[in-house]
């Protein structure tokens, strides 16, 4: 009798089941910047608008989201948008020029910090939202939608730096000869992070990552204070506000200190760069804490056996731990789509 054929229960994601701390084989899979030039669909998108603009168009971002879902299945559809897109919405100038990246009006005295105005942040992340409603509803079932934010240190070294930089010395030196300036500035990050990661939560994103791309360019004390704690606010600021969203950290390039940052933060998951030995790792983390990440970008457009190589050594490694398959950086722009498509294959290939 019907009646008594209890539903199918839905299966739950597989990346959110890992972000809970369960051990899934074989592992889920998405790829930073998975969105990206690499693509030819990407290309044909990106010539009808300038970058901020598809950033800021529902349609268009929705789109770019979408196309390496298509493709490759991935486990988790990261938002199509930036880092910079929050202190552009408090007002600061922002323009991405070919061949240089993003370019930003310095912020480097109080009158220029004073100029920011979180509250404008809610209505020009608006279309933003719209973004994520329109994947949340078209999404195929087992893909984890999701959001994101650059983290405060990182944020900070574009706003007062200006622009890319090896270094971001004007932005270190700014920390030690005026702290109570660097750190407002910090503390208004925070804050404009943790409110638009809840607002990106509440259009229908399902966990969120932080990326601290820079993080590694600091000493341990200032890591502390410019990495660790505006990270742990946030992440305490989304669980008080809603609880149970997993959250990832990237504290890229950060060494040991990666092990204190997890610890501290109480991040859900720790993303790890490429410099990373996963085994290593696992053995020096809580064995629920989700470990993303780490294979070279350099591997995966190189290709051929190596990649399939990598990608089995490094799952291997974190068999019976939760773990989401991932690159230590971003796709770069000159990688054959195939060699994306080798890679999925290869770490969900269980034979
Ligand atoms: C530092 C940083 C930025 N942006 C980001 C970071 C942190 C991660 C990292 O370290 O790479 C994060 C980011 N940027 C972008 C995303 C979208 C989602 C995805 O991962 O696919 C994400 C998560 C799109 C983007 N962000 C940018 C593009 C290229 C824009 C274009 O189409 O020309 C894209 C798709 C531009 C960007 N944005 C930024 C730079 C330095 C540049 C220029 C360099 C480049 O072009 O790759 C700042």
């Amino acid at each position: 009798m019907d009646s008594e054929i209890s539903p199918r229960p839905v299966p739950a994601k597989p990346l959110l089941r890992v972000l809970h701390g369960e051990a899934v084989w074989p592992p889920p899979v998405w790829l930073m910047r998975q969105a990206g030039r690499y693509l030819p669909e990407f290309r044909a998108e990106r010539a009808k608008a300038d970058f901020l603009t598809r950033c800021t168009t529902p349609d268009i971002a929705a789109e770019l989201t979408l196309q390496p879902i298509r493709r490759y299945a991935m486990d988790g559809a990261i938002l199509f948008s930036d880092i910079l897109v929050l202190p552009w919405a408090m007002g600061q100038d922002l323009k991405f020029i070919e061949g240089r990246g993003p370019v930003m009006e310095p912020i480097r005295n109080r009158a220029a910090l004073d100029a920011l105005s979180p509250a404008r942040v809610a209505e020009t992340v608006a279309p933003i939202q719209e973004t994520l409603r329109i994947l949340a509803r078209e999404l195929p079932q087992p893909t984890t939608l999701l959001g994101f934010a650059g983290s405060p240190f990182t944020v900070s070294c574009y706003m007062v730096d200006g622009g890319s930089s090896r270094e971001f010395g004007v932005t270190r030196a700014m920390a030690l000869q005026d702290p109570a300036l660097y750190g407002d500035l910090i503390a208004l990050l925070t804050q404009a992070t943790t409110d638009m990661l809840i607002g990106q939560i509440d259009a229908g994103a399902e966990a969120v990552m932080l990326f601290d791309s820079w993080a590694g360019l600091l000493p341990p004390s200032q890591f502390r204070k410019h990495v660790i704690a505006p990270t742990r606010a946030i992440v305490e600021g989304i669980r008080a506000a809603r609880p149970g969203v997993k959250i990832i950290g990237f504290p890229r390039l950060a060494g040991l200190m990666a092990i204190e940052y997890a610890r501290e933060t109480g991040v859900d998951a720790l993303a790890c760069d490429t410099s990373v030995d996963m085994a290593q790792m696992a053995a020096l983390c809580p064995s629920t804490l989700a470990l993303q990440g780490n294979l070279d970008p350099i591997i995966l457009r190189n290709g051929g056996q190596s990649l399939i190589d990598e990608a089995h050594t490094i799952r291997n490694a974190l068999k019976g731990r939760p773990h989401v398959f991932n690159l230590g950086h971003g796709v770069m722009p000159d990688t054959p789509p195939e060699h994306v498509g080798a890679l999925v294959d290869a770490v969900r290939d269980i034979g």
